[in-house]
């Protein structure tokens, strides 16, 4: 498998005052392959968002590489970094930071029509796929006060997707739902990691992580292991991969 994403010795240190710093990620080493499932899981301040907004670019770090696609980031000025996390990354949160003016096909399109990359035609065409895809085809014109945070959260990830990225980031991305919508976003994530599109995200709640295909133990800003549960389809037995989750994760004193 091609290796997408690739961090060496990151150091991340947080200095808050004249005398006070904090070391937040320490020598942290590890390689995301291409169309790779991938969450982070630890306690928290275990340095799991850090962790996430360093190797996406996102976040300076303080020492240690980060190579994705070929690219150097740590090398890379300010203005090609937000090129690339534009067009070739895409971002999902734990609350949609949708905008409120826009309607919710307005706020998919926008940052395609930021990137001037392709044809409006073929932005709207793709909006549309994206949207029927996940199901919200019938809220475009709606505003997001007309959503559920399920809903929304859909919306969140077809703006993630407008670009055609290469990678999918989520910090907590079902962290503000309920365990009904919690389950319908990760099997929406995961049929569009089955399409190829590599995906990272950082969790608290292990049956989310039991949807994904690696899972990295964080603590005090070190890896402290990973676990393998391979991939997740729809004929999963998804009690049994919950289960070794949740032996593993004990094993670590989760
Ligand atoms: N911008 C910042 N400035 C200073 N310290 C920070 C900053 N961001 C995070 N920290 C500190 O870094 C440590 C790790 O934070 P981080 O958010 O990465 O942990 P986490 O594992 O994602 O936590 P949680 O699960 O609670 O979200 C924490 O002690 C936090 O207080």
């Amino acid at each position: 498998m091609n290796v997408i994403l690739e961090a060496k010795q990151l150091n991340k240190v947080y200095t808050t005052g004249t005398n006070t710093s904090q070391q937040v990620l320490r020598d942290v080493s590890l390689a995301i392959g291409e169309g790779e499932f991938v969450s982070v899981m630890g306690p928290s301040g275990s340095g799991k968002s850090t962790l996430l907004y360093s190797i996406s670019g996102m976040d300076q770090i303080t020492s240690g590489s980060i190579q994705f696609d070929g690219q150097d980031l740590a090398a890379m000025r300010e203005e090609e970094l937000a090129a690339l996390r534009l067009t070739k990354m895409g971002f999902i949160f734990q609350q949609s930071n949708l905008l409120k003016n826009l309607n919710l096909l307005d706020n998919i399109l926008l940052s395609a029509y930021v990137a001037k990359r392709e044809s409006r035609k073929t932005i709207n065409e793709r909006a549309q796929a994206l949207m029927d895809r996940l199901g919200i085809a019938s809220l475009a014109d709606h505003d997001i006060t007309q959503a559920s945070g399920g809903q929304l959260q859909r919306v969140a990830i077809c703006r993630a997707l407008i670009n055609n990225p290469s990678i999918l980031f989520g910090d907590e991305p079902t962290g503000a739902l309920n365990s009904k919508a919690t389950g319908e976003v990760m099997d929406i994530l995961a049929d569009i990691n089955r399409s190829g599109t590599t995906i990272l995200l950082v969790t608290h709640d292990a049956k989310v992580a039991a949807k994904t295909e690696r899972v990295i133990f964080m603590t005090d800003g070190m890896i402290a292991g990973e676990h393998k549960l391979g991939k997740y389809d729809s004929d999963a037995d998804l009690k049994t991969r919950e289960r070794e989750l949740a032996v593993w994760l004990s094993s670590k004193g989760f």
